[in-house]
């Protein structure tokens, strides 16, 4: 009876049973593809498994490199390292709203899609050329927040309700004293995307480098059988580290902008130098911090940027707790937070960076390799 009432229902050209029509969905799906290219566009958990599967039965390499879009250079090294050393490249693109604050940029963060495809296309191309590769880019996995929070999105407040991973009391420290949700935010969204793509190896940027030992640690301590990658961070000439927010500065903040980078890479000259007690080490990126900022308050405010500064810290690679001397058996990690004010006295025609120039907050870090 229920089978003729469906049937009889299904002659109407505008009707299909929930079943048929979500099968249609997944073959549409699972035909799209990045323009001109063979990169499959894969929106829901079920398609990455039915693509996933045969890997398995051919032995074939699986990364994935997770992304929250608007890709540049430091991204594409990181698809470019995976491909080198993997049969399949997944890129995963998702704005993952469990990891922003509830007074962050989520809804300002750059979305870029259709650039984005581009970016893939021509990398995918210039990989297929590079006979150094063991493979290519196979597919994005870009799906919606209802995909990736099946039981609901449970919010960004810090104490939301809902399914969290949480590492402390790593996700406490430096980035996570002023972004208290953050690597929750993080883990969670990097466990999801591994359960469902499943790859061997997952690579991530130096640029984040505490977000780099949460992922580290997750995958020990919740006996996870992946290999974690971490690529060198990519830079700007002038030493600026590459980040997605780096379009919300304009060019007058730019351009001070490398004084991160310039006060961590003051105190690394010390390490270099033999020393190795913290007060000294970090007294140079300080002095560089500092000197810049009485420069810019020499200028008038149609001229000059203002900065405060989040952190700076020394500490211990594998832990980020601080360290008061470093151990040159172990090395240390030197890393800053610095938040760029929005520009004083816009002038007329003034370039002031995505979503009109808001505060940007920058961070960067360089590892103190182990001497000994
Ligand atoms: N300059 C960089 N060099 C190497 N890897 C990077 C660089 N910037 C980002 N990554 C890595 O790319 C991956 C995706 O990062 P994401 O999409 O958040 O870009 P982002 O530039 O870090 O963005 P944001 O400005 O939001 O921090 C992360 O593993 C991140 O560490
Ligand atoms: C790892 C990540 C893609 C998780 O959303 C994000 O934190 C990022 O882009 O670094
Ligand atoms: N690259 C880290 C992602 C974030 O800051 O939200």
């Amino acid at each position: 009876m229920i089978s003729l009432t469906i049937r009889r229902l299904a002659g109407s050209r505008a009707w299909k049973p929930p079943l048929a029509r979500s099968m249609v969905l997944v073959r549409r799906q699972a035909r799209e593809t990045i323009p001109s290219t063979p990169i499959k566009v894969l929106r829901t958990v079920d398609a990455v498994r039915k693509w996933r599967k045969p890997q398995v039965l051919d032995h074939r390499i699986v990364s994935l490199v997770p992304t929250m879009g608007a890709l540049h250079e430091g991204h594409i090294s990181l698809i470019r390292a995976a491909a080198r050393e993997s049969h399949q490249v997944v890129v995963s693109i998702y704005v993952n709203p469990a990891q922003f604050g509830i007074k962050e940029d989520l809804a300002s963060y750059p979305v870029t899609w259709d650039n984005d495809c581009k970016i893939l296309a021509k990398l995918d191309r210039e990989l297929a050329d590079d006979g150094g590769n063991l493979g290519r880019i196979s597919a994005v996995f870009a799906p919606t927040t209802n995909e990736i929070y099946p039981s609901g999105f449970p919010g960004q407040e810090v104490n939301s309700k809902g399914s969290f991973v949480v590492m402390t009391p790593i996700s406490e420290l430096l980035e996570g004293r002023t972004r208290p949700t953050f690597f929750r935010g993080v883990a969670t969204v990097c466990l999801k995307l591994f359960n469902i793509v499943q790859p061997e190896k997952v690579y991530f940027g130096q640029k984040d480098v505490q977000q780099t030992v949460v992922i580290r640690n997750m995958v020990r301590d919740f006996m996870l059988p992946i290999d974690v990658v971490v690529g060198q961070t990519s830079r700007e000439p002038d030493g600026l580290a590459l980040s997605s927010r780096n379009v919300y500065l304009g060019e007058r903040r730019r351009n001070v902008a490398t004084v991160l980078n310039r006060a961590l890479k003051a105190a690394e000259e010390q390490y270099h130098n033999g020393v190795l007690d913290r007060d000294t080490i970090l007294k140079a990126a300080n002095s560089v911090i500092a000197d810049t900022l009485n420069e810019q308050m020499a200028l008038g405010p149609e001229q000059r940027v203002k900065y405060e500064v989040d952190y700076i810290s020394l500490a211990d690679p594998s832990t980020m707790q601080e360290v008061t001397n470093v151990d040159p058996k172990v090395g240390g990690i030197l890393s800053g937070a610095v938040k760029m004010l929005p520009v004083e006295a816009p002038q007329p025609g003034e370039d002031l960076g995505h979503s009109d120039g808001p505060a940007v907050r920058l961070i960067d870090n360089i590892v103190l390799e182990p001497s000994a």
